[in-house]
């Protein structure tokens, strides 16, 4: 599902309207009824219901005043807030104040000076609020008058569904410069908005609905818009089916390079995790030392001891041994617990530019390459990289912060100006493209924020690769999966006692549930 900044909405809308002859008050019908329909599976039942509904004076509004006529229809009690005058509604939503008014509804001005305490009366008696007060055509910052407004319901225990987008919250950026409602629900119109699937505005729309208000496939599904949110159809598309006459050798071999003396653990869950998503052979080459510990309990892989420094990590002689391994292996997967020893360091930067099979970097791999980030620009093979915030900072020079302000923007440029996919982790996973394309993973919870949840991905990102994934399809995926994972695992166990070895262990009911119709 393609995801879209205000700017490209209100081009669909207009084509939509221009273009295709669908009158903009049909849209806006559509628009309402269809947050009805979200209402009635919230409710069950509107009848004698209390709604209050906010309503601006711009198309945002209008579909707060379609909502209000339906739901009037249905037997609920209805209370209308203007936030202008009524002349100052216009067009579209100007022909829906009419039409309200004509019933002989009553609309509460919360312009004038006694505003607040109307929203205060109203809140003490709403079952469902609605919040039809700005929409995509918001920008900057609420007045102060909209902020105490707004503060008020935030403070409130009523339930909230917000058309289009929380009011106070910006389309593009998901931030909110001052005051926004928060909301329970998010009912979103034709396209998920960007804002609404990346953070802090994810959170602050609650449960999102995007809704078909029937805008032209031609314009919703175009390849013009270079976001998308994976969906689970979408992931299952890229999943052929096992051919009935099957071997091992198909499913590819994965190798992985991965631990040290004191993290044996993240060599082990790595393997786990390319071996629950399907790879059909896995090799774990880890320092010698530990290859005996490894290998114990974890059955299904084959194991390679790599030369080590005194320290137990891996040293600059294991170069021969991992290319040579290489030569039977369709996919590497480098980082997880090796270190950021000296000759760890060294070895990691000798490595690749001799590679010649695609490559997952990870953890310290990528700590390796902190300050020398142009080795990834000369890789010669396909790559993907899956920093958290922290290694993305190291690889960026910036701070963690400076990268959390501008998640979207540096996974984009990074996966361009490296030639490689970027997979950025954090609250709202995302990946970039080489040739421009960002995927949000709406999948995952905070549960995740545990010891050994990265080695799983790494995993299973080279477990689909080897498999014949693409690395763009293999990063997008494996993202999704894992956060799937991560939520049944949270669903059963609570998000405080998930580890990463749950992750793993829900991996099968992952499959099953996205690849099951
Ligand atoms: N996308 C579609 O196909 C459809 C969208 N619909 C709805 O229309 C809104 C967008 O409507 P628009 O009239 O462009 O803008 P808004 O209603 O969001 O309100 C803008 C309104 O508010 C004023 N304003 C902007 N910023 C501020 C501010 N910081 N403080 C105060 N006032 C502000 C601005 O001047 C305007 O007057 C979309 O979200 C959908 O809900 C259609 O109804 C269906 C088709
Ligand atoms: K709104």
């Amino acid at each position: 599902m393609r995801i879209v900044t205000a700017a490209e909405m209100r081009d669909i809308d207009r084509q939509a309207i221009e273009d295709y002859g669908i009158p903009g008050v049909v849209l806006m019908e559509n628009a309402g009824l269809r947050v009805i329909e979200v209402i009635q599976n919230i409710l069950s039942e509107v009848k004698g219901k209390v709604f209050t509904i906010l309503v601006g004076k711009g198309n945002n509004g209008g579909d707060g005043l379609v909502i209000a006529r339906h739901l009037f229809n249905r037997g609920a009690l209805v209370k209308v807030l203007l936030m202008a005058e009524p002349e100052e509604f216009m067009n579209d939503a100007g022909v829906n104040l009419t039409i309200w008014k004509k019933m002989g509804q009553p609309v509460y001005q919360v312009n004038k000076e006694n505003g607040i305490n109307l929203v205060k009366v109203a809140l003490l008696n709403t079952d469902i609020f609605i919040d039809a007060l700005f929409g995509t055509g918001f920008h900057g910052m609420v007045n102060e008058k909209v902020a105490r407004i707004i503060e008020l319901i935030n403070a409130s225990s009523v339930t909230v569904i917000a058309v289009d987008i929380p009011s106070g919250l910006e389309a593009d950026t998901g931030r909110a410069p001052g005051p926004s409602i928060k909301a329970n629900h998010t009912v979103t119109f034709g396209l998920p908005k960007l804002g609404l699937v990346v953070e802090p505005g994810a959170s602050i729309a609650g449960e999102l609905h995007v809704v078909d208000i029937s805008l032209p496939k031609y314009l919703t599904e175009s390849k013009a818009i270079p976001r998308q949110l994976l969906t689970k159809q979408l992931i299952a598309s890229w999943f052929k089916p096992r051919r009935s006459v099957s071997h091992k050798g198909i499913y590819g071999h994965v190798l992985l390079v991965a631990g040290s003396r004191d993290m044996s653990g993240a060599a082990r869950m790595a393997a786990r995790g390319a071996l629950r998503a399907g790879a059909g052979l896995v090799t774990l080459a880890v320092p010698q030392s530990i290859q005996p510990l490894v290998a114990a309990g974890l059955e299904e892989a084959m194991t390679k001891g790599l030369a080590e420094t005194e320290e137990g990590t891996l040293s600059t002689e294991a170069l021969e041994q991992i290319l040579e391994a290489c030569q039977s292996a369709d996919v590497l997967a480098l980082g997880p617990g090796i270190t950021t020893h000296p000759e760890t360091i060294d070895l990691v930067r000798n490595l690749l530019p001799k590679l010649t099979i695609p490559v997952v970097l990870d953890a310290d791999a990528l700590n390796a390459l902190a300050g020398a980030s142009h080795l990834l620009e000369q890789l010669q093979t396909p790559a993907i990289i899956t920093p958290h915030p922290g290694e993305m900072s190291r690889l960026l020079g910036l701070t963690i912060d400076e990268v959390q302000e501008e998640r979207l923007y540096l996974t984009g440029t990074s996966a361009k100006d490296w030639n490689l996919v970027v997979l950025l982790k954090g609250a709202k996973t995302i990946i970039g493209t080489p040739e421009g394309e960002i995927y949000i993973n709406p999948t995952g919870n905070p549960g995740m924020a545990t010891g050994g949840s990265g080695d799983a991905l790494t995993g299973i990102i080279a477990s689909l690769v080897a498999q014949g994934f693409s690395p763009t399809q293999a990063a997008a995926a494996g993202a999704y999966l894992h956060g799937y994972a991560g939520d049944l695992a949270a669903q059963e166990l609570s998000e405080v006692s998930t580890l990463a070895s749950d992750l793993v262990r829900f991996l099968p009911a992952t499959m099953k549930a996205v690849l099951t119709k």
